[in-house]
């Protein structure tokens, strides 16, 4: 769908430079989706692996975060090879619903209550990134917690239009359970992509 040079607003990496490719194709239909015009994967013009993977290198960006839309709905062998051969690090930004393919060295596991996981990804998830939407997401994100590594990072991350009420929940929550972290979408306050 669209390729960008930014900052790696979220997470583990938040604040690192990173090169995004953001895949058309979404089945998930998160109400608060903020990329609903990435869903219809007809509406996105497809590109050569080759020609996307030498762009990312070509930015100067150590690391390639694959995006989309839903990016486990295609086999992304070929994809992570090609970023791998360039000299890239591969990261993934994913709801898990179907089993991952491809070569990574970070797994960010975003679970949605529009479509259960593939219990596949509880083990490859290097972070846990749950999007509070309203207070019982904080019970829902415990049960996600207990199914990941042990070595898996875990964020709270405010949903961005409830953000204002859901964000001192999450700093008392994260306070008095400090295996969790807060993320935020910090690119929305820097007004980058
Ligand atoms: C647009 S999604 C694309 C990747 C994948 N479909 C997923 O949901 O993980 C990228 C990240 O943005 C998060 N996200 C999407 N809409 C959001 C919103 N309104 N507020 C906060 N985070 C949001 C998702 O949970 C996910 O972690
Ligand atoms: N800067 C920036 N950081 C991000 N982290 C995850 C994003 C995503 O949409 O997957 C995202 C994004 O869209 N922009
Ligand atoms: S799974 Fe990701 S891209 Fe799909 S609707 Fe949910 S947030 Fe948007
Ligand atoms: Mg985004």
């Amino acid at each position: 769908m669209e390729d960008f040079y930014t900052i790696q607003g979220e997470g583990f990496y938040q604040g690192s430079a990173a090169y995004f490719i953001r895949l058309g194709g979404c089945d998930v239909g998160c109400v608060w989706c903020d990329v609903k015009e990435s869903w219809d994967a007809a509406a996105h013009p497809q590109v050569q692996i080759s020609d996307i993977a030498e762009k990312a290198a070509a930015s100067g960006s150590p690391i390639a975060v694959i995006t989309g839309g839903e990016p486990v709905m295609y086999d992304l062998t070929l994809l992570t090879r090609a970023l791998r051969d360039a000299g890239m690090r591969t990261h993934i930004e994913t709801s898990g619903v179907y089993p991952l393919t491809g070569t990574w060295d970070w797994v960010c596991f975003s679970p949605k209550k529009f479509k259960a996981p593939h219990p596949s990804i509880f083990e490859k998830a290097n972070e846990l990134k749950v999007i509070v939407f309203n207070k019982s997401d904080l019970g829902w994100a415990e049960d996600f917690a207990a199914k990941v590594s042990k070595q898996c990072r875990l964020y709270l991350q405010p949903e961005w239009s409830k953000e204002k009420e859901m964000l001192p929940l999450i700093i008392e929550y994260v306070k008095a359970n400090p295996k969790w972290e807060v993320s935020l979408q910090i690119h929305k306050y820097m007004n980058i992509p």
